[in-house]
């Protein structure tokens, strides 16, 4: 792995596009570059443009020629949807982010940030779990398929780097929640799916509620504003073959995450655990100092994350986005 070394300055007023622009992290990244000051920002809908196809994504970017691309696009989900839909999260997220950068390569886009997932490390990783703790492992099955993709995408932006020379990017972010989550009860991850199921209990006046799997694993959350910061910051700073870690260093387990929630939505009954659904894997925390070396830290506490993605579920609940 050769050395990281320092980005050159982003020109504010180059096309920008982000792949993925309505869900939850390219939403957020879509306002954090909007606040900073850039100016051409593109986004497609899959609606109006589906990356699964080849000759659809080349017409597109030929056209756009972005000078910077964030891939926040995929098929995305939590424990559930990940172990029933393997096939799904592995072929569609390879043709997702293999058509975004080969597309990307022929247009000459300078930069460009592949976003993975904290699952690309094996199973019974050493926690905290530090970057070059990849491919030295087994990865965790419920959620293997998606993984190899990911880490696929990391090979991609590697190789690009080798290649071609380009200051080419992969970020690795923790578990993510905030507005514009999928509430799906379930398709979705944890965070959300417990805000929504606390907030309907208390709603109904239930007098308990059932979580999945034993509560035992231990997972660390970072709100998705932060995480556009720190991928802003990245692309900004950021110049090396190594992917980086995005989290805030702390985790809990489930069972003090959903006590946290029930205090937050202000639920008081009861709450029960269905050990028939998948724990998952039993600790992820990243190790987070290189991040730290860079230069950027998480800023935003998890009460204070949970109750203004609280807020903005109650706000939203009507025309909630949900899939899977
Ligand atoms: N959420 C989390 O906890 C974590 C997320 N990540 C990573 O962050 C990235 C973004 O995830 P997140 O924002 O949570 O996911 P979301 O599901 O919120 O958003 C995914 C976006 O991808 C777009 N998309 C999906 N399939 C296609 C397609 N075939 N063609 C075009 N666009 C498509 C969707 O577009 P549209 O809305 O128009 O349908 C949507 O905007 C992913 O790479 C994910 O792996 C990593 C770790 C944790
Ligand atoms: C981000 C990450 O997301 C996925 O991995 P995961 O970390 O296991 O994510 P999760 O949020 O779905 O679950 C976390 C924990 O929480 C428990 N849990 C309790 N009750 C509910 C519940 O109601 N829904 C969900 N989803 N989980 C629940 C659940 O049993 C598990 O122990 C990957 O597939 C992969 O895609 C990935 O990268």
């Amino acid at each position: 792995m050769t050395e990281a070394g320092t980005a050159r300055p982003l020109d504010r007023d180059a096309q920008f596009y982000v792949a993925g622009h309505r869900g939850l992290v390219g939403g957020a990244i879509w306002r954090a570059l909007e606040d900073s000051g850039y100016t051409s920002l593109v986004g497609r809908t899959s609606a109006e443009l589906d990356l699964r196809d080849r000759g659809a994504v080349f017409d597109f970017m030929g056209e756009a020629r972005p000078q910077y691309v964030v891939l926040a696009a995929a098929k995305v989900g939590g424990i559930l949807a990940n172990n029933t839909y393997p096939v799904d999260f592995l072929s569609e997220n390879l043709r997702i982010q293999t058509n975004v950068m080969d597309a990307a390569l022929e247009c000459g886009t300078e930069r460009l940030l592949f976003l993975g997932s904290s699952c690309i490390y094996p199973k019974l990783a050493p926690q905290p779990i530090r970057e070059d703790s990849l491919l030295t492992g087994h990865l965790e099955p419920t959620n293997d398929a998606y993984a190899i993709a990911k880490i696929a995408g990391i090979l991609g932006v590697q190789s690009v780097r080798r290649q071609y020379g380009l200051p080419w990017i992969s970020a690795m972010p923790t578990n993510l929640y905030g507005p514009g989550d999928n509430f799906s009860p379930i398709g979705s991850h944890v965070l959300p799916a417990l805000i929504r199921r606390y907030d309907e209990a208390k709603a109904a006046g239930d007098p308990s509620v059932t979580n999945w799997g034993s509560g035992a694993p231990r997972r660390e959350f970072l709100h998705v504003d932060d995480m556009a910061a720190a991928c802003l910051y990245l692309l900004e700073h950021y110049d090396g073959p190594e992917q980086v870690n995005v989290g805030t260093g702390r985790d809990a387990t489930i069972k003090e995450i959903a006590q946290l929630v029930a205090e937050v939505v202000g639920y008081e009954g009861e709450t029960l655990w269905d050990t028939s659904k998948p724990d998952g894997t039993p600790q992820k925390l990243l190790d987070v100092s290189k991040l730290r070396e860079i230069g950027w830290e998480a800023q935003i506490g998890l009460r204070d994350g949970l109750e203004s993605t609280v807020a903005w579920y109650r706000e939203h609940v009507g025309r909630l986005r949900e899939t899977g």
